[in-house]
């Protein structure tokens, strides 16, 4: 396949955890993708994209030099690539809110840990040599850092470093390694990026277009659409409780004087103990129903 002057390009992971959230992103704001999973790029069936697998470590690469429009990438890559000499022709669009991880830093549980300090005249072993040095020099630390592309949990077994700083997300990978994490370096989730390289105005108005759809997407995941039936008295107390939600809709209900249905967008996730509240302030008839889409 060619690249199409006037077709998008988004780069995803081809194999890893960023391909399905990736895949599924993309397949909410409505993108038929053609091919399986071996092809290397796909063509959207319904909307004029080309869909990218690659590397993780390379969709910064190819959002900055603009081959691609778009990319999904983990906060971590972004970053160890923004701090790179490439500078910085990236944007991030949208917090995916998925994906979420922390670097850390971790040594085996007899180390001893007396702050940032402990750190100075030894090695780190990483994958992410600048965001760590970076945090070294804030510290005013003299460390040095190890680049390993993989396995970095078992540089200290291995001699390698008494120190390493990995992802962590459920500290599992770091207890099966005899490893106990001492200090947070950088919180990451998965992003969209974007090019901040000038676009040709077909394929802009086409980027725009995605965006506002994902942004769609992102709004709608946890967002709930709740009725439900109130006296006038009640209706303060019940809109304080309404999760993250606006200005309600207030419609008197036929026939029954001073009673109204409510009518809200809740934009946060709506737990049974918020409908007990509810119905506690005096609400009834509750009913709690999914959006599908929403443009705003
Ligand atoms: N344990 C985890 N929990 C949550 N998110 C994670 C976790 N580990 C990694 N991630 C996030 O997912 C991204 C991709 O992780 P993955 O392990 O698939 O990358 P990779 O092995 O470098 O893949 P590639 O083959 O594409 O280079 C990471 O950069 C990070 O943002
Ligand atoms: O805290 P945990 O929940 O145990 O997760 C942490 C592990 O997850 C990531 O690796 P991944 O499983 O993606 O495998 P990889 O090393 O092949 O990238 C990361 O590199 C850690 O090794
Ligand atoms: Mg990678």
């Amino acid at each position: 396949m060619l690249i199409d002057e006037d077709r998008l390009h988004i780069a995803i992971q081809k194999n890893g955890r960023l391909s399905d959230i990736s895949r599924d992103l993309l397949k909410g704001a409505g993108l038929r993708l053609q091919n399986g999973r071996n092809a290397l790029t796909a063509r959207v069936e319904n909307f004029a994209a080309d869909i990218m697998f690659v590397r993780d470590d390379d969709i910064p690469t190819f959002v900055a030099d603009g081959v691609c429009e778009f990319g999904i990438v983990g906060g971590n890559v972004l970053e160890e690539f923004r701090l790179s000499s490439r500078g910085p022709a990236v944007e991030i669009v949208a917090e995916l809110g998925t994906a979420r991880c922390s670097l850390k830093l971790a040594a085996p549980d007899a180390t001893s840990w007396d702050g940032p300090q402990s750190l100075a005249g030894q090695r780190i072993a990483t994958s992410y040599p600048r965001i760590v040095e970076r945090w070294l020099a804030e510290r005013r630390v003299d460390a040095s850092v190890v680049k390993m592309n993989g396995a970095v949990e078992l540089a200290p077994r291995l001699k390698i470093a008494p120190f390493i700083c990995d992802l962590v997300s459920t500290g599992a990978t770091l207890e099966a390694n005899g490893l106990r994490a001492v200090a947070d370096v950088f919180d990451s989730e998965a992003v969209l990026i974007r090019t901040t390289r000038s676009v040709a105005a077909v394929r802009q108005e086409l980027g725009e277009a995605l965006l506002s759809r994902i942004q769609g997407v992102l709004e709608t995941k946890d967002a709930k659409y709740i009725l439900l039936n109130a006296s006038s008295e009640s209706l303060p107390a019940i809109t304080r409780i309404l999760p993250g939600a606006e200005a309600p809709t207030i419609i008197p209900l036929h026939g029954r004087p001073g009673h109204f249905a409510v009518h809200a967008v809740a934009r946060e996730s709506v737990f049974w103990e918020t409908l007990e509240q509810l119905k506690g302030a005096g609400a009834s008839a509750i009913l709690v129903l999914p959006i599908e889409k929403m443009m705003l």
